[in-house]
């Protein structure tokens, strides 16, 4: 606009070298390299135009979407992307659609649960979008409880073939997203049985629409299940119903790595672990989790920047008010969340390795570190969704009354993310298979069974139980072991006292369900243990680039005693720590504000994210805000005409009557 850069002075005071910090921040300089030529590509391509969504209409909107999937297919052939660049174009249009599931999860289901033979036969025509898949598991009656489904694959033995139907209302698929208007195709979830017996819920591929004109095949009822949450947001995605009439699908339809049906309908099962079948969903929470990382610090991003223009009250001499920034109350609030943005960057790197891991050894046969994997990527979805969804909120009170108007980004960005505490697993749900872990862990610990992975720090258990914080000062707590030990005997109790009430009850299940609140706290503190680890683990890595380590440092502090201020009631309770080294503890948190807040301005540039990607006027790179908000007000619709159109029949009515009253 005016070309001015009006938070130069805030980028001249960065205490490091923001080039650097972008490449830790994606992950590897090749990582940066691919993400900053592809979110520029798509930033200056006006096909990928984003500014009018919460204005379209449903129809609109859809047909919209459809366009961008197909446009950004088109440029994914033309310009040669590999794998890894596909999936950041489709990042970057920033456009839920169709293409997720498909290559979200309908491709991942097929390469987990499929056999080599099926997985030569689908995923190439996946690969080439010839067939386009969803994943059909959750019905009308049942999501969380996933044996609970109800659509029956039956085998017919005279016809070789499954048959898959929906006895129930509620056994109608109900969600899936693509399901709606778009998929050829979906991995459905359905109990087979065979001769008369339910061997339980197992995958299937079904060919839901014609491949000729796209009409539903014979015995399909399918369509969309209407407008969700916010304008614009998650409605580009046809999230579905889905209904089968006896529909017929040759055997080797059904996804057999797990579990096979033979010829003659004998139900075999492999030796590896039934839980596979649910191998997709712990696939996607570990993205989930990387996920969470890009939503919060969008919108940390936006509000930073904006705090920074922004200037309210404390003008000395006629001077300028005081940017909001300064004040310690908006640090207190968005420092944490900047914070919680790269500790839950840190943490996705590190699940990714840890999914790969466990992945490497099903190849082998070791399942050993699967109910492992499965909690963490459970808790973790959990915990970095809820904090995320619960931070886009607080962002937009950062940003004041601006915040509201769609134009700063973050009501549709709110509306877009908060599904995600709810799809892919309740968090609340979540949270419990974590505790579910957490107990038979420490219910093992007297059997000399040395705790592994995320739960060794149990195997000191009598320690963790009986040790007192040393911290004497504040800059104590700058210490990780400090922070270490705080964290893992808070979990650690809090999971004992738990596994000890536990045993009050003669009937377990009757006993977790009555401490189910308890467990879930106890679940969130390993969780939060976690993340706060792998922050320190990735500090002792080498990191080069001029001050970047300090700033690291400084946000890993800040994360772990913002979580250490807000759950003071756990540590307290616990005796973990005193009242006074609680007090401490906030006094050192006060002074890491101070640290970071010349910096945080650059700790934001180094998301590197386009002003397309941002999609805020608040949040956009110049800070040039005012000039922007007041140039978008008159392009809004209702703008297009002076006198509204309505008024001859609404308004005009109105006041000539309050006229004739008047004058009464
Ligand atoms: C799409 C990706 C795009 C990528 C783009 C990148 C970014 C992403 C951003 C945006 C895109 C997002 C787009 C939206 C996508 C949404 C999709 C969906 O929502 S699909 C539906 C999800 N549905 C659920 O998640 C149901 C939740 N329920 C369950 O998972 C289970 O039923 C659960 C965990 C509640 C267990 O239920 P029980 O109690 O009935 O358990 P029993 O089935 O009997 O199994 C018990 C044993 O199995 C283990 N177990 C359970 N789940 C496991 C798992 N997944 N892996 C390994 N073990 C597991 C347990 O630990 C337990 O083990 P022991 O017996 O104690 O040793
Ligand atoms: C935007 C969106 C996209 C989706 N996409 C797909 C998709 O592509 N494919 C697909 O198959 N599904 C999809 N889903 C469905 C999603 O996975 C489920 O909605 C989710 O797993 C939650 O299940 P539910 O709806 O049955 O919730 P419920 O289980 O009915 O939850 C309702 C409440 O009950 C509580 N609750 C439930 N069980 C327990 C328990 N045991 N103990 C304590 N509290 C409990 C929950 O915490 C929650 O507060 C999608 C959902 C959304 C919102």
């Amino acid at each position: 606009m005016d070309g001015i850069d009006h938070l130069a002075d805030e980028r001249n005071k960065a205490q490091f070298d923001v080039d650097a910090m972008k490449i830790v921040w994606a992950g590897s300089r090749h990582a940066f390299e691919v993400s900053d030529r592809i979110s520029k590509l798509v930033a200056a391509d006006p096909g990928f135009r984003k500014d009018n969504r919460p204005m379209l209409g449903r129809n609109e909107l859809f047909k919209n979407t459809l366009r961008k999937a197909a446009y950004a297919w088109k440029r994914i052939i033309e310009l040669h992307l590999s794998e890894e660049e596909a999936a950041k174009l489709r990042f970057y249009v920033d456009e839920p659609a169709y293409t997720d599931l498909h290559w979200g999860m309908f491709v991942p289901a097929i390469k987990g649960q499929g056999t080599e033979e099926q997985q030569q036969k689908w995923l190439p025509l996946a690969y080439k979008m010839q067939i386009i898949g969803c994943y059909g598991q959750t019905e009308l009656g049942h999501g969380s409880n996933v044996q609970g489904l109800e659509t029956t694959a039956t085998f017919d033995p005279q016809t070789d073939e499954f048959v898959i139907h929906s006895p129930t209302l509620t056994s109608s698929k109900w969600w899936p997203g693509g399901l709606g208007k778009v998929s050829t195709h979906g991995v459905i979830y359905a109990r087979l049985i065979t001769d008369g017996r339910d061997h339980g819920v197992h995958g299937f591929i079904v060919q839901l629409r014609s491949l000729e004109d796209h009409s539903p095949l014979p015995g399909i009822t399918v369509g969309d299940i209407g407008m969700k949450f916010g304008n614009g947001a998650y409605n580009t995605m046809d999230n579905g119903v889905l209904r089968f009439d006896h529909v017929r699908i040759p055997r080797d339809q059904m996804l057999m790595r797990v579990s096979q049906v033979t010829r003659e309908g004998k139900y075999m099962q492999s030796d590896v672990p039934r839980q596979l079948v649910y191998g997709t969903m712990v696939y996607v929470r570990q993205t989930i989790v990387a996920d969470a990382s890009c939503a919060l610090s969008r919108a940390v991003c936006i509000a930073t920047r904006y705090s920074a223009v922004r200037r309210q009250f404390g003008s000395q001499d006629g001077g300028p008010e005081s940017q909001v920034i300064d004040y310690k109350t908006q640090q207190n609030r968005l420092f944490p969340l900047l914070a919680s943005a790269y500790a839950f960057r840190f943490v996705g790197e590190w699940l990714k390795w840890l999914y790969t891991d466990v992945t490497q050894r099903l190849q082998t046969n070791d399942f050993s570190t699967l109910p492992e994997a499965h909690a963490c990527t459970a808790g973790l979805k959990s915990v970095t969704t809820t904090a995320t969804a619960d931070g886009i909120e607080e962002c937009r009170k950062l940003c004041g009354g601006h915040g509201y108007l769609c134009t700063s980004g973050l009501p549709e960005l709110f509306a877009v993310y908060v599904p995600a505490c709810t799809y892919e697993g309740d968090n609340i749900v979540l949270l419990l298979q974590v505790a579910r872990f957490l107990m038979k862990t420490v219910s093992q610990l007297g059997s000399g069974k040395k705790p592994v992975g995320t739960t060794s720090y149990m195997g000191q258990i009598e320690h963790l139980m009986q040790c007192r914080s040393n911290v004497q000062r504040a800059e104590d707590w700058l210490k990780p072991s400090a922070i270490l030990e705080a964290f893992e005997s808070r979990a650690a109790r809090m999971s004992v006292a738990c596994a000890q009430n536990l045993t009050k009850f003669t009937n377990p299940e009757e006993g977790f369900a009555e401490l189910s609140a308890d467990l879930v706290e106890a679940a969130v503190a390993h969780c939060q243990l976690i993340i706060v680890s792998k922050f320190i683990e990735k500090l002792l890595q080498d990191i080069p680039g001029k001050g970047v380590r300090e700033q690291l440092e400084a946000l890993c502090n800040i994360y772990a005693l913002f979580l250490l201020h807000k759950h003071q009631g756990d540590f307290l309770s616990t005796g973990c720590i005193t009242a006074k080294q609680a007090s401490l503890a906030n006094d050192q948190l006060r002074s890491l504000y101070s640290q970071v807040r010349p910096n945080a301005i650059a700790l934001v540039d180094a998301f590197n994210y386009t002003d397309h990607f941002l999609g805020s006027i608040l949040g956009c790179y110049d800070g040039n805000v005012y000039p922007k908000l007041y140039e978008a007000a008159w392009k809004d619709p209702l703008n297009d005409s002076v006198v509204p159109e309505g008024y001859h029949e609404y308004i005009r009515p109105l006041l000539k009557q309050n006229l004739r009253t008047a004058r009464l």
